[in-house]
């Protein structure tokens, strides 16, 4: 195919084009969130039952059980473990957490280890709780000693760190707090809110696990959409996500019982997701509640009041002027004076679920918070003008979840999009089944596990078309981000990772292709056909005077392409970064980097050719203008 490339460009590409989608779906607690062990605090468990010991078994035979403290560490943690040290027990004897499934162990190191305690009774013993590391086979890897005292009841804080001379050979380790079984038979202590950190991104207190957070910074993404998706929204509507527990100190977090099957810490809160968009540069693309539940539940017209005060306290936490708004001045107290950067706000999530209450729910939402917050975008999550919507919403979020072949075939998806002021947010896509007829199904029904490159192109494509298109499209984010190996409640992901190791998919790399090689203006060409199988891009890198081409070969034959160029200057040689593997091929924990970008240099010129591989994204960079 001959790819004639126009002289001038259409129209600029917002800086906000690329980014990512984040909720807690096996990747906040146990993923991105930097806490090492699971059930830390005894949240929203029932105690004195086998689940509230999630995660937490006996050493050497002490007595362990969830109990409601009549003296609760706090208000938000009303649970305690209970430890009794059985009278005849000898040598360490007390308690250890598994982590999320499993725990890694790095010589040199440094693991900030902390919990409550307080002794039941008091009484003249005199102790020390011996805090470590070891392999789940009982090899100590670190240990340091406290000394403690029964002298009061009274809670009291342990903090120390750990630093291993030498790595586990397996992330199957423990942490463990024990005492000596001789010297305190019989001996109770409550424990509460249990912390184990490695060292974070950035150093950041409470922060992001270093190794997963990098890999998402390197897809150099422009904006972060947080806190869901499903996990926005609750299953019934006394457990949706509310900002205000999730910010402060870990003692006031109750956490909540999460959209994806699990208790939700809240230890990644709303600052911390504000700081994390801070460190890399990202605009957050916030959700407030919008008055509904995944059960189906939906606050009654008139009665959105208490709800819409907590959205508007939750955007003055983000960018209020903490001398007018308590919500302000708590960010300010939190350590951060100055509003975080804030332009888009989206009303709920999926609302195309329930659109009958959702036309008063965004009437009364909206029409509240664009007057406190005029300069504020908010996203609507219906359907595009199905219900019609009062005020007209400006921005949409659009999802999709399909086939390979649907994005190779959807690429002039918003070509037809009348320009009327409207511009969309592409929120989350993925092609995740090879069964049209049953996209969200079982692996034995057609859905991936991990992207191959045949979902990979696909995407490619569709990206393509969003380039294009980006006059109208101003943001879009694959979906999910991230997930834990051992846990999963979705695939395919971006970046699945587990206990030891992260590993990026084909299609991340696809995303990272994307962004990290972005134009500021989009340059027409020949268009690509809709129905073919053969796609691409041309945009223009004004600060370096490139032209970038992205080219997505579908298929698995070569597809030749012959560019040719009105630019008075061309370079000769170019760059090529190429990714291109077989239709099936996947990075998998067994083979995590089967496919990864190649960079090579390429012949250009006003006219040259380039053959694209089968199943490839390739990326093209060379001076012209
Ligand atoms: O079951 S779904 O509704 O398909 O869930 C999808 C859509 C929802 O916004 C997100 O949380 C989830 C996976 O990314």
């Amino acid at each position: 195919v001959t790819v004639t490339v126009s002289a001038t460009t259409s129209h600029p590409i917002p800086t906000t084009l690329w980014g990512q989608m984040f909720e807690d779906i096996s990747s906040g607690d146990g993923g991105l969130y930097a806490e090492m062990l699971q059930n830390r605090a005894f949240q929203q468990v029932t105690p004195n039952t086998t689940a509230a010991l999630n995660a937490w078994h006996s050493v050497n035979g002490a007595a362990l059980s969830v109990v409601a403290d009549p003296i609760p560490v706090s208000s938000a943690l009303p649970n305690s473990l209970q430890v009794t040290v059985p009278a005849g027990t000898t040598g360490p004897v007390g308690v250890g957490n598994e982590g999320y499934f499993g725990i890694k162990v790095t010589a040199g190191s440094t693991y900030t280890a902390s919990f409550h305690y307080r002794f039941t009774t008091a009484s003249a013993f005199k102790g020390s709780f011996t805090v470590g590391l070891q392999t789940a086979g009982g090899q100590l890897l670190v240990s340091t000693s406290v000394p403690i005292t029964a002298a009061n009841t009274a809670w009291a804080q342990v903090n120390v760190t750990l630093r291993p001379t030498r790595s586990a050979s397996s992330t199957a380790n423990n942490f463990t707090v024990t005492l000596d079984g001789t010297a305190a038979s019989g001996q109770t202590v409550n424990f509460a809110l249990f912390s184990l950190f490695p060292p974070t991104f950035k150093n950041r207190p409470n922060g992001m696990r270093v190794d997963i957070a990098t890999t998402l910074a390197e897809m150099g993404p422009s904006f972060f959409r947080l806190p869901g998706g499903n996990n926005l929204e609750g299953q019934i509507i006394s457990q949706r996500w509310q900002w205000n527990a999730t910010v402060g100190p870990l003692l006031s977090r109750p956490g909540r019982v999460g959209d994806w099957g699990y208790v939700n810490t809240d230890g990644l809160g709303l600052k911390e997701y504000l700081d994390w968009c801070e460190d890399l540069g990202m605009q957050a693309i916030m959700a407030i509640w919008s008055g509904f539940s995944l059960g189906g539940a939906a606050i009654a017209e008139g009665a959105l009041g208490p709800y819409i005060q907590q959205a508007s306290d939750q955007i003055n936490f983000v960018i209020g002027d903490p001398a007018k708004s308590a919500p302000a001045a708590l960010r300010a107290s939190l350590g951060h004076p100055a509003a975080y950067p804030l332009k888009y706000v989206e009303v709920g999530n999926e609302d195309f679920f329930q659109p009958s209450t959702y036309t008063y729910r965004w009437h009364d939402i909206v029409t509240a918070l664009q007057t406190e917050f005029p300069n504020i975008h908010f996203i609507a999550t219906s359907d595009t003008f199905n219900p019609i919507l009062s005020p007209n919403p400006l921005q949409y979020d659009v999802h999709v979840y399909q086939t390979p072949t649907w994005f190779a075939q959807n690429s002039f998806f918003y070509d037809g999009f009348e320009r009327n002021a409207t511009t969309y947010f592409e929120g989350e896509y993925a092609a995740i089944s090879l069964n049209a007829s049953d996209i969200f199904g079982t692996p034995a029904d057609g859905r991936l596990l991990f992207p191959t490159m045949q979902s990979s192109t696909g995407e490619a494509a569709f990206m393509t078309g969003l380039e294009r298109n980006s006059d109208i499209v101003f943001s879009a984010s694959y979906a999910p981000l991230l997930n834990h190996l051992a846990n999963s409640q979705w695939t395919p992901n971006l970046v699945s990772f587990d206990a030891g190791n992260v590993y990026p998919s084909t299609s991340y790399y696809v995303q990272k292709l994307f962004s990290l090689n972005r134009g500021d203006a989009y340059i027409p060409s020949t268009l690509p056909t809709p129905l073919g199988t053969l796609f691409w891009s041309v945009v223009r890198k004004t600060s370096t005077q490139e032209v970038i081409i992205k080219i997505s070969n579908t298929v698995g034959t070569a597809a030749p392409l012959t560019f040719v160029l009105p630019f008075a200057t061309v370079a000769t040689t170019g760059t090529a970064q190429v990714l291109s593997g077989a239709q099936n091929a996947s990075n998998t924990p067994t083979t995590p980097n089967l496919v990864v970008p190649k960079n090579s240099t390429i012949r250009t010129g006003k006219t040259f050719s380039y053959q694209a591989p089968p199943f490839s994204l390739s990326v093209l960079t060379f001076v012209a203008h």
